[in-house]
Protein backbone atom coordinates (compact mmCIF):
# COMPACT_ATOMS: atom_id res chain seq x y z
CA UNK A 1 0.00 0.00 0.00
CA UNK A 2 1.78 3.33 -1.11
CA UNK A 3 1.22 5.67 1.79
CA UNK A 4 -1.01 8.31 1.20
CA UNK A 5 -3.65 5.89 -0.46
CA UNK A 6 -5.71 4.84 2.74
CA UNK A 7 -9.07 6.01 3.20
CA UNK A 8 -11.53 6.44 6.09
CA UNK A 9 -11.69 5.26 9.43
CA UNK A 10 -10.72 2.30 11.70
CA UNK A 11 -12.31 2.07 15.28
CA UNK A 12 -10.58 -0.08 17.36
CA UNK A 13 -12.52 -1.13 20.47
CA UNK A 14 -16.47 -1.25 19.82
CA UNK A 15 -17.34 -0.84 23.39
CA UNK A 16 -19.49 2.27 24.62
CA UNK A 17 -17.88 5.49 23.24
CA UNK A 18 -16.82 3.49 19.87
CA UNK A 19 -20.31 2.70 18.96
CA UNK A 20 -21.60 5.61 20.02
CA UNK A 21 -19.03 7.31 17.06
CA UNK A 22 -19.79 4.60 15.26
CA UNK A 23 -23.40 5.27 15.03
CA UNK A 24 -23.12 9.24 14.73
CA UNK A 25 -20.87 8.45 11.58
CA UNK A 26 -22.54 6.00 9.82
CA UNK A 27 -25.58 8.10 9.64
CA UNK A 28 -24.28 11.21 8.56
CA UNK A 29 -22.01 9.81 6.10
CA UNK A 30 -24.90 7.45 4.97
CA UNK A 31 -23.40 4.18 5.09
CA UNK A 32 -20.86 1.87 6.90
CA UNK A 33 -18.75 2.00 3.41
CA UNK A 34 -14.99 3.22 4.47
CA UNK A 35 -15.41 2.47 8.53
CA UNK A 36 -13.95 -0.63 10.12
CA UNK A 37 -14.10 -1.88 13.29
CA UNK A 38 -11.26 -3.81 15.51
CA UNK A 39 -12.88 -5.55 17.90
CA UNK A 40 -11.29 -8.29 20.87
CA UNK A 41 -14.74 -9.97 21.06
CA UNK A 42 -15.58 -11.52 17.91
CA UNK A 43 -19.41 -11.68 19.26
CA UNK A 44 -19.72 -8.01 19.69
CA UNK A 45 -18.15 -7.35 16.21
CA UNK A 46 -20.35 -9.39 14.40
CA UNK A 47 -22.94 -6.91 16.34
CA UNK A 48 -21.49 -3.82 15.12
CA UNK A 49 -21.08 -5.36 11.76
CA UNK A 50 -24.72 -5.97 11.58
CA UNK A 51 -26.05 -3.11 13.24
CA UNK A 52 -24.24 -0.12 11.11
CA UNK A 53 -23.04 -2.31 8.35
CA UNK A 54 -19.43 -1.75 9.00
CA UNK A 55 -16.34 -3.98 7.96
CA UNK A 56 -15.14 -5.91 10.88
CA UNK A 57 -11.31 -6.58 10.54
CA UNK A 58 -8.07 -7.37 12.29
CA UNK A 59 -5.48 -4.65 13.57
CA UNK A 60 -3.40 -5.47 10.19
CA UNK A 61 -6.26 -4.74 7.82
CA UNK A 62 -6.98 -1.57 9.59
CA UNK A 63 -4.24 -0.09 9.33
CA UNK A 64 -3.44 -1.51 5.55
CA UNK A 65 -6.90 0.37 4.97
CA UNK A 66 -7.91 3.43 7.18
CA UNK A 67 -5.90 6.28 6.94
CA UNK A 68 -7.36 7.34 10.55
CA UNK A 69 -6.84 5.09 13.59
CA UNK A 70 -9.31 5.58 16.32
CA UNK A 71 -8.17 3.85 19.71
CA UNK A 72 -11.15 3.48 21.92
CA UNK A 73 -10.05 0.89 24.53
CA UNK A 74 -10.39 1.13 27.85
CA UNK A 75 -6.53 3.02 29.36
CA UNK A 76 -5.70 0.05 31.10
CA UNK A 77 -5.34 -1.16 27.32
CA UNK A 78 -3.61 1.07 25.89
CA UNK A 79 0.04 -0.30 26.24
CA UNK A 80 -0.99 -3.72 25.16
CA UNK A 81 -2.81 -2.30 22.48
CA UNK A 82 -0.27 -0.15 21.03
CA UNK A 83 2.65 -3.18 21.19
CA UNK A 84 0.54 -5.14 18.81
CA UNK A 85 -0.57 -2.14 16.74
CA UNK A 86 3.08 -0.29 16.08
CA UNK A 87 4.81 -2.79 13.56
CA UNK A 88 1.54 -1.78 11.01
CA UNK A 89 1.69 2.23 11.63
CA UNK A 90 3.55 4.35 8.99
CA UNK A 91 4.18 7.82 10.70
CA UNK A 92 3.63 9.07 6.99
CA UNK A 93 0.15 7.70 6.12
CA UNK A 94 -1.69 7.37 9.29
CA UNK A 95 -3.30 10.12 11.82
CA UNK A 96 -4.03 8.41 15.45
CA UNK A 97 -6.85 9.52 17.41
CA UNK A 98 -6.63 7.83 21.06
CA UNK A 99 -10.11 9.30 22.88
CA UNK A 100 -8.44 7.27 26.30
CA UNK A 101 -9.28 8.77 28.98
CA UNK A 102 -5.49 10.53 30.84
CA UNK A 103 -3.46 9.03 28.59
CA UNK A 104 -0.94 11.43 27.68
CA UNK A 105 0.03 11.72 23.81
CA UNK A 106 3.34 11.37 24.58
CA UNK A 107 2.82 7.78 25.63
CA UNK A 108 1.24 6.57 22.88
CA UNK A 109 3.72 8.59 20.34
CA UNK A 110 6.59 6.36 22.36
CA UNK A 111 5.03 3.22 21.31
CA UNK A 112 4.61 4.10 17.66
CA UNK A 113 6.97 4.86 14.84
CA UNK A 114 8.66 7.85 15.10
CA UNK A 115 7.01 11.13 13.83
CA UNK A 116 3.63 9.63 13.84
CA UNK A 117 0.99 12.22 14.21
CA UNK A 118 -1.46 11.65 17.11
CA UNK A 119 -4.61 13.91 18.37
CA UNK A 120 -5.97 13.22 21.79
CA UNK A 121 -10.07 13.34 21.82
CA UNK A 122 -12.23 13.40 24.58
CA UNK A 123 -15.81 12.82 23.14
CA UNK A 124 -18.89 12.01 24.74
CA UNK A 125 -21.49 9.41 24.31
CA UNK A 126 -24.09 12.37 23.01
CA UNK A 127 -22.34 11.93 19.88
CA UNK A 128 -24.84 9.15 19.69
CA UNK A 129 -27.45 11.24 18.77
CA UNK A 130 -25.76 14.23 17.27
CA UNK A 131 -25.57 16.36 19.72
CA UNK A 132 -21.78 15.05 21.33
CA UNK A 133 -18.70 17.33 22.63
CA UNK A 134 -15.33 16.65 21.54
CA UNK A 135 -12.92 18.18 22.76
CA UNK A 136 -9.07 17.88 20.72
CA UNK A 137 -6.09 18.50 21.68
CA UNK A 138 -2.50 18.16 19.26
CA UNK A 139 0.38 15.69 19.94
CA UNK A 140 3.85 16.49 19.08
CA UNK A 141 3.27 15.73 15.54
CA UNK A 142 0.21 16.52 15.04
CA UNK A 143 0.02 19.67 13.04
CA UNK A 144 -2.92 22.15 12.14
CA UNK A 145 -3.61 19.96 9.41
CA UNK A 146 -3.79 16.75 11.28
CA UNK A 147 -5.90 18.37 13.69
CA UNK A 148 -7.98 20.03 11.05
CA UNK A 149 -8.59 16.19 9.79
CA UNK A 150 -9.83 14.92 13.41
CA UNK A 151 -11.83 18.16 13.67
CA UNK A 152 -13.51 17.08 9.98
CA UNK A 153 -14.23 13.34 11.61
CA UNK A 154 -16.02 14.25 14.96
CA UNK A 155 -17.85 17.92 13.57
CA UNK A 156 -20.87 15.71 12.20
CA UNK A 157 -21.77 13.99 15.80
CA UNK A 158 -21.23 17.60 17.20
CA UNK A 159 -19.57 20.60 18.75
CA UNK A 160 -15.91 20.35 18.83
CA UNK A 161 -13.13 22.10 20.21
CA UNK A 162 -9.62 22.51 21.10
CA UNK A 163 -7.55 22.93 24.24
CA UNK A 164 -3.76 22.45 25.01
CA UNK A 165 -3.39 18.84 26.46
CA UNK A 166 -2.48 20.12 29.77
CA UNK A 167 -6.59 20.90 30.26
CA UNK A 168 -7.66 17.43 28.66
CA UNK A 169 -7.93 15.89 32.66
CA UNK A 170 -10.21 18.65 33.18
CA UNK A 171 -11.98 18.46 30.37
CA UNK A 172 -12.90 14.57 30.75
CA UNK A 173 -14.18 15.25 33.93
CA UNK A 174 -16.52 17.94 32.73
CA UNK A 175 -17.80 17.12 29.19
CA UNK A 176 -16.73 13.49 29.09
CA UNK A 177 -17.97 11.88 32.18
CA UNK A 178 -20.69 15.01 32.10
CA UNK A 179 -23.60 12.66 30.62
CA UNK A 180 -23.44 10.54 33.51
CA UNK A 181 -23.85 13.68 36.22
CA UNK A 182 -27.20 14.75 34.14
CA UNK A 183 -28.41 10.91 33.68
CA UNK A 184 -27.80 10.69 37.84
CA UNK A 185 -29.67 14.20 37.96
CA UNK A 186 -32.49 12.74 36.53
CA UNK A 187 -32.62 9.50 38.05
CA UNK A 188 -32.67 11.28 41.24
CA UNK A 189 -35.50 14.05 39.88
CA UNK A 190 -37.64 10.63 38.65
CA UNK A 191 -37.51 9.14 41.95
CA UNK A 192 -38.66 12.02 43.70
CA UNK A 193 -41.62 12.17 41.10
CA UNK A 194 -42.31 8.60 42.29
CA UNK A 195 -42.16 9.88 46.23
CA UNK A 196 -44.00 12.29 45.45
CA UNK A 197 -47.15 9.42 44.01
CA UNK A 198 -46.67 10.08 40.03
CA UNK A 199 -46.68 6.97 37.63
CA UNK A 200 -43.25 6.50 36.82
CA UNK A 201 -43.76 7.09 33.20
CA UNK A 202 -45.35 10.66 33.69
CA UNK A 203 -42.61 11.44 35.94
CA UNK A 204 -39.87 10.55 33.64
CA UNK A 205 -41.61 11.94 30.49
CA UNK A 206 -41.58 15.17 33.06
CA UNK A 207 -38.66 15.40 33.74
CA UNK A 208 -36.25 14.71 30.83
CA UNK A 209 -38.99 17.41 28.46
CA UNK A 210 -37.98 20.18 31.36
CA UNK A 211 -34.36 18.78 31.10
CA UNK A 212 -34.27 18.87 27.45
CA UNK A 213 -35.66 22.68 27.62
CA UNK A 214 -33.75 23.64 30.23
CA UNK A 215 -30.36 22.42 27.90
CA UNK A 216 -31.56 24.23 24.86
CA UNK A 217 -32.49 27.39 26.99
CA UNK A 218 -28.76 27.71 28.33
CA UNK A 219 -27.38 26.80 24.94
CA UNK A 220 -29.62 29.08 23.28
CA UNK A 221 -30.75 31.92 24.88
CA UNK A 222 -27.36 33.87 25.84
CA UNK A 223 -28.38 33.80 29.57
CA UNK A 224 -25.95 32.74 32.21
CA UNK A 225 -27.86 30.19 34.54
CA UNK A 226 -27.67 31.89 37.45
CA UNK A 227 -30.31 34.46 35.60
CA UNK A 228 -31.93 31.54 33.98
CA UNK A 229 -32.67 29.95 37.56
CA UNK A 230 -33.77 33.17 39.11
CA UNK A 231 -36.81 33.32 36.53
CA UNK A 232 -37.82 30.39 37.14
CA UNK A 233 -37.80 31.19 41.53
CA UNK A 234 -40.58 33.67 42.38
CA UNK A 235 -40.74 35.29 45.63
CA UNK A 236 -41.92 33.00 48.71
CA UNK A 237 -42.40 30.40 45.90
CA UNK A 238 -41.81 26.49 45.36
CA UNK A 239 -38.34 26.85 43.45
CA UNK A 240 -36.92 28.42 46.28
CA UNK A 241 -38.19 25.98 49.00
CA UNK A 242 -36.39 23.70 46.93
CA UNK A 243 -32.80 25.40 46.31
CA UNK A 244 -32.49 26.22 50.07
CA UNK A 245 -32.79 22.25 50.79
CA UNK A 246 -30.12 21.46 47.69
CA UNK A 247 -28.17 24.12 49.51
CA UNK A 248 -28.01 22.45 52.86
CA UNK A 249 -27.18 19.45 51.71
CA UNK A 250 -24.48 20.73 49.82
CA UNK A 251 -25.16 19.82 46.18
CA UNK A 252 -22.97 22.69 44.99
CA UNK A 253 -19.95 21.23 46.96
CA UNK A 254 -21.26 17.08 45.92
CA UNK A 255 -20.71 18.20 42.60
CA UNK A 256 -17.63 20.19 42.59
CA UNK A 257 -16.08 17.32 44.78
CA UNK A 258 -16.85 14.99 42.30
CA UNK A 259 -15.53 16.41 39.39
CA UNK A 260 -12.74 17.38 41.18
CA UNK A 261 -12.37 13.32 41.89
CA UNK A 262 -12.46 12.84 38.02
CA UNK A 263 -10.30 14.77 37.40
CA UNK A 264 -7.83 13.39 39.52
CA UNK A 265 -8.81 9.51 38.05
CA UNK A 266 -7.97 10.87 34.81
CA UNK A 267 -4.26 11.63 35.69
CA UNK A 268 -4.09 8.40 37.59
CA UNK A 269 -5.36 6.36 34.06
CA UNK A 270 -2.85 8.91 32.23
CA UNK A 271 0.22 7.57 34.24
CA UNK A 272 2.30 4.42 32.70
CA UNK A 273 0.93 0.92 33.66
CA UNK A 274 3.00 -1.21 35.89
N1 LIG B 1 -17.79 5.71 27.71
C1 LIG B 1 -17.64 7.02 27.54
O1 LIG B 1 -18.58 7.81 27.69
C2 LIG B 1 -16.30 7.58 27.16
C3 LIG B 1 -15.17 6.79 27.10
N2 LIG B 1 -13.98 7.34 26.73
C4 LIG B 1 -12.78 6.49 26.64
O2 LIG B 1 -13.03 5.53 25.64
C5 LIG B 1 -12.36 4.32 25.95
C6 LIG B 1 -13.35 3.18 25.90
O3 LIG B 1 -14.34 3.37 26.89
P1 LIG B 1 -15.70 2.56 26.86
O4 LIG B 1 -16.20 2.53 25.47
O5 LIG B 1 -16.53 3.11 27.95
O6 LIG B 1 -15.15 1.10 27.28
P2 LIG B 1 -15.71 -0.34 26.86
O7 LIG B 1 -15.11 -1.29 27.84
O8 LIG B 1 -17.19 -0.27 26.68
O9 LIG B 1 -15.07 -0.58 25.41
C7 LIG B 1 -13.75 -0.97 25.16
C8 LIG B 1 -13.78 -1.97 24.02
O10 LIG B 1 -12.46 -2.17 23.57
C9 LIG B 1 -12.33 -3.55 23.20
N3 LIG B 1 -10.89 -3.85 23.18
C10 LIG B 1 -10.00 -3.88 24.20
N4 LIG B 1 -8.76 -4.16 23.75
C11 LIG B 1 -8.87 -4.28 22.40
C12 LIG B 1 -7.94 -4.55 21.36
N5 LIG B 1 -6.64 -4.77 21.63
N6 LIG B 1 -8.39 -4.61 20.10
C13 LIG B 1 -9.69 -4.41 19.82
N7 LIG B 1 -10.64 -4.14 20.77
C14 LIG B 1 -10.21 -4.07 22.04
C15 LIG B 1 -13.12 -4.28 24.25
O11 LIG B 1 -13.49 -5.57 23.82
C16 LIG B 1 -14.33 -3.34 24.42
O12 LIG B 1 -15.41 -3.68 23.55
C17 LIG B 1 -11.72 4.51 27.32
O13 LIG B 1 -10.36 4.78 27.16
C18 LIG B 1 -12.44 5.70 27.89
O14 LIG B 1 -11.60 6.44 28.74
C19 LIG B 1 -13.85 8.65 26.37
C20 LIG B 1 -14.94 9.47 26.39
C21 LIG B 1 -16.25 9.03 26.83
O1 LIG C 1 -15.57 6.91 32.90
C1 LIG C 1 -14.60 6.99 32.15
O2 LIG C 1 -13.45 6.72 32.54
C2 LIG C 1 -14.80 7.44 30.72
C3 LIG C 1 -13.99 8.66 30.38
C4 LIG C 1 -14.96 9.77 30.23
C5 LIG C 1 -16.24 9.14 30.30
N1 LIG C 1 -16.15 7.88 30.52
Amino acid sequence: MIAGSRRGLAVVGGGKIGEALLAGLVRQAGSGAGIWVVERSPQRAAELAARYGVGTVDLAEAAAHARVLLLAVKPQDVDALLALLAPHVAADAHLVVSVAAGVPTARIEAALPAGTPVVRVMPNTPALVDAGMSVLSAGAHATEEHLDEAEALLAPVGRVQRVPESQQDAVTALSGSGPAYFFFLVEAMIDAGILLGLPRSLAADLIVQTAYGSAVMLRDSGEHPVQLREAVTSPGGTTIAAIRELERHGVRAALIAAIEAAHQRSVELGRPQD
